[in-house]
């Protein structure tokens, strides 16, 4: 049950799992919820993070002092549905003034049962996060605000983040085709693990048609619709339990498919090609994050939401069962892999958002990499 607190002043708690805990008034839909604590530093786009599959289980602190500004359209989901657990913020606009608006951040957040929390130090709590790592955390409004020693006790019964699997929770349960834009030049199978809707868009723009299919698709399924290349997609959950996806991978990388995956899809090229993967201490999560492209030199700014990480070595060319593989994108800021690639068949993935709805877009020619992957594979295959 959840009730408005529109010109209300419901009181509400946040409690971390080491038990700091930080009042404020509610924020969207009263009552109670849980998820892992972590903080975004995107100053905009807060209707595209909220409706990112990948945040599935989570409980996004916006870093951001003023947020709602722009109030709620109907264009800018990524999904049909915010996926967040729960939101923080310090300051919600109280009069929101978009050309495109149809209602307030607030309204949207209590129309969809999301319970959040205003008035919050989020400068203190993300400094927070940021000296102790991400954690378990509970908002708790209204009638679920009970004694600090019982709202911790429900916090720390809650599921960690490591170990969970959950992109079966966020897939499609149905195959669905994205057609191409213009002259159809390539077909995709797309394997959605927690897929954001402007990734297939960013593929049409580019003649592609994207065949978007469940993440419990088989290999068969992926050649059912007689693809010239493959992707997999972002998601929530941990990289560990993917096994079903790495195996999937594996054997389109055995057939020299041309291969492209972003985050998850990443961290799935990464487990397919040997490497480890491993939890990050509060992760990236904004649009602001600096990576190099060592292949060019270039710097761009990247949208980023992930919590895990590949670990492969950052200066040698690694021997894996697919041929050699190198690191090909590391953020500037912590030296983490951003980016893999095959170097004796088509197959790369970066950490990042080049599909970035919100914006920056400097990494949206990694889709005209893949697309050039395609191009060359079929010129090769009309020579044989
Ligand atoms: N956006 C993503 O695909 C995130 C991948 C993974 N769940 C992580 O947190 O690292």
């Amino acid at each position: 049950m959840t009730t408005s607190t529109r010109g209300t002043r419901v009181p509400a708690v946040l409690v971390l799992e080491d038990g700091r805990s930080f009042r404020g008034r509610a924020y969207g839909a009263v009552g109670e919820t849980f998820g892992e604590a972590v903080f975004s530093t995107g100053m905009t786009g807060y209707q595209e993070t909220l409706t990112d599959p990948s945040y599935h289980r989570q409980v996004v602190v916006m870093t951001a002092p003023h947020v709602g500004n722009t109030g709620v359209n109907d264009e800018d989901p990524e999904s049909a549905r915010i996926w967040v657990s729960g939101y923080v913020v310090r300051d919600p606009a109280r009069t929101p003034s978009n050309w495109r608006a149809t209602r307030s951040l607030d309204e949207e957040l209590e129309r969809q049962g999301v319970v959040g929390i205003s008035g919050v130090d989020t400068r203190a709590l993300t400094r927070h996060l940021r000296e102790r790592g991400a954690m378990r955390v509970g908002i708790f409004s209204g009638d679920a605000v009970t004694s600090d020693a019982d709202m911790l006790a429900k916090v720390k019964a809650q599921p960690e983040m490591k170990g969970a699997d959950l992109s079966a929770q966020v897939s499609t349960k149905e195959p669905y085709v994205v057609p191409a834009i213009g002259e159809k030049k390539f077909t995709v199978a797309a394997v959605d693990l927690g897929i954001k809707g402007m990734t297939p868009q960013r593929m049409a723009e580019r003649g592609i048609e994207v065949h978007v299919l469940p993440a419990t698709a088989t290999a068969d399924d992926v050649y059912a619709v007689n693809p010239d290349g493959v992707f997999f997609s972002n998601g929530p959950g941990d990289p560990a339990t993917a096994d079903h996806a790495v195996a999937v991978m594996r054997a389109v990388l055995e057939r020299r498919t041309p291969l492209f995956g972003i985050c998850f899809g990443n961290q799935i090229l990464g487990r397919a090609l040997g490497f480890g993967t491993y939890k990050l201490k509060y992760g990236h999560r904004g649009i602001n994050q600096p990576v190099q492209d060592r292949t060019t030199g270039k710097v761009e700014v990247t949208a980023h939401n992930h919590g895990f990480a590949v670990d492969a070595p950052l200066d040698t060319v690694s021997d894996t069962p697919f041929g050699r593989a190198e690191v090909t994108h590391v953020c500037l800021n912590d030296n983490v892999v951003e980016g893999l690639q095959l170097l004796d068949q088509p197959a790369f993935s970066v950490q990042y958002h080049p599909e970035a709805a919100a914006g920056p877009h400097d990494a949206a020619y990694l889709f005209d990499r893949f697309t050039a992957l395609m191009s060359t594979a079929q010129m090769e295959a009309e020579r044989a």
